[in-house]
């Protein structure tokens, strides 16, 4: 019999019975919970349920809080109502909750790690699916539905049949100014937005254990977006230093028990795959997306394809054939749970240090944290020299939720992670990049290859 995948651990350790049926039902060690959680507490109050484990529950007001005029408490009275709600809910049931004035908000898959409540091994859940975030950590994370975000909140388990499992490994090292993002837009577009699902990837190889604990969340957060399930990298002393010190991360003795158990968290050497992909890292190029999908991308150094589909063609206003490198954007957006942490802010100072943009933008950190770590850093001055505006952290124009939009027809070069038609407000069209892409974006007004803007500008382990 061959050996177990960290998937089979992180399964095992969490089902508490199985139905005949196939489907296990399953322990949360944590349930995060933003705005979008009205619909769960609405079921809750309707059924007079109570939340079995608040302790176990944490709320972060993220989608809607204005990122400009904080104190206005929203852009709408709509929006507003939002932000109310959660803070409502989260207090009726005594939740933690990182709310709008708390210096700990941020987008609640930056702001859970940050604060050290994902861990190794834990199964992390929210309604939300950018939750695969937290699987850079060695944990079971994923996003649920609203059914599911309020059988979690009365139960603290929910029902789930067995995801297969994929290895997805990038073999060598990436070359200079290659990151995770580009390790992620590369491998969906090789298989496609459908390409992992039913799938819990485990992302492995040189590339990935190299991979700084930004850039590990990078790559897990677009899991999602290849259809994956979730996405899991193995913890190693990255994963335990990233850690340590963390005010919900265990301490003292605690610690290193925990990071005992965390040693045990991998896949046996004889662990058998359901799918196994390689990639040679070194045949990853700076990649951009041109369509309405993220499989829809390419490297910088091509061309929208001569086969692309036409409504993505349309929508996004191109030409089969046209060059990426050079197309004239009007925006940039530096923000989002997938490229807003500190390394990602400082992969795009690196490059707009001393340099003005051509274009507007602005740079939206992930949380409250990383915006006062990147003002001591003094990268803020960077960003407001090069004309680039600088915000309060939310989810902001990676969803469009809270007010911050993409005029129609604007293209916006953007460190989010979709590009769907009317991601960033109707009509507009977004071309999604790493945090040095969307930089060197804004210089040269147009997209183009962030490498030469790098010379003697080494992003050093920048996500
Ligand atoms: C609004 C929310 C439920 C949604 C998600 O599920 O991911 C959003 O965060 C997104 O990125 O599209
Ligand atoms: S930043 Fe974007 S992707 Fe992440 S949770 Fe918010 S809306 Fe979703």
């Amino acid at each position: 019999m061959s050996g177990k995948t960290l998937f089979d651990r992180l399964w095992s350790t969490h089902e508490v019975l199985r139905r005949d049926d196939g489907a296990s039902l399953l322990w949360v060690d944590r349930h995060l919970v933003h705005e979008g959680s009205h619909h769960a507490f609405g079921k809750l109050a309707a059924r007079e349920l109570n939340v079995a484990h608040p302790e176990l529950t944490i709320a972060v007001s993220d989608h809607y809080v204005p990122t400009r005029e904080r104190a206005s408490g929203g852009a709408s009275d709509s929006i507003k109502r939002m932000i109310a709600t959660l803070e409502t809910n989260a207090h009726a049931h005594g939740i933690r909750h990182f709310g709008l004035n708390d210096p700990r908000q941020g987008i609640v898959h930056v702001t859970g790690p940050e604060q050290g409540l994902t861990l190794p091994g834990l199964m992390v859940v929210c309604g939300d699916s950018h939750t695969s975030t937290h699987g850079a950590f060695g944990a079971y994370a994923f996003g649920i539905g609203a059914t599911e975000v309020a059988h979690v909140l009365a139960t603290q388990t929910l029902w789930q049949t067995r995801p297969k499992t994929m290895r997805l490994t990038f073999n060598g090292v990436l070359a200079d100014g290659v990151t995770a993002k580009d390790m992620a837009l590369h491998w969906i577009a090789r298989l496609g937005s459908d390409g992992a699902r039913g799938h819990a990837i485990e992302y492995a190889g040189s590339a990935v254990r190299v991979l700084s604990m930004e850039a590990r969340m990078t790559l897990c957060n677009l899991s999602i977006e290849g259809g994956a399930k979730c996405g899991v990298i193995t913890p190693d002393e990255t994963t335990f230093a990233y850690l340590k010190g963390r005010p919900f991360a265990p301490s003292g003795n605690q610690w290193d028990e925990a990071v005992d158990d965390w040693q045990s968290l991998a896949s046996d050497a004889d662990a058998a795959f359901d799918r196994e992909i390689e990639i040679d890292a070194a045949d990853i190029a700076p990649t951009v997306t041109w369509g309405i999908v993220p499989e829809q991308a390419a490297p910088i150094t091509s061309a929208v394809p001569s086969d692309a589909a036409t409504d993505a063609l349309d929508y996004m206003g191109l030409r089969p054939g046209q060059s990426l490198d050079g197309l004239a954007i009007d925006q940039v957006f530096i923000g989002s749970c997938t490229n807003a942490r500190i390394e990602d802010l400082r992969a795009a100072a690196v490059i707009l240090a001393g340099r003005k943009a051509k274009v507007p933008g602005t740079v939206s950190p992930g949380s409250m944290i990383v915006k006062r770590l990147a003002e001591a850093e003094g990268l803020d001055r960077i960003f407001t020299d090069a004309g680039l505006d600088w915000v309060a952290s939310g989810c902001s124009m990676c969803v469009a939720m809270n007010g911050d939009v993409v005029a129609p027809g604007k293209r916006c070069a953007s460190t989010t992670n979709r590009n769907f038609r009317g991601r960033q407000g109707p009509g507009a069209r977004t071309h999604l990049m790493s945090p040095a892409m969307v930089a060197a974006a804004a210089v040269a007004g147009e997209l183009t290859d962030a490498r030469p803007f790098l010379k003697d500008r080494p992003l050093a382990g920048a996500a």
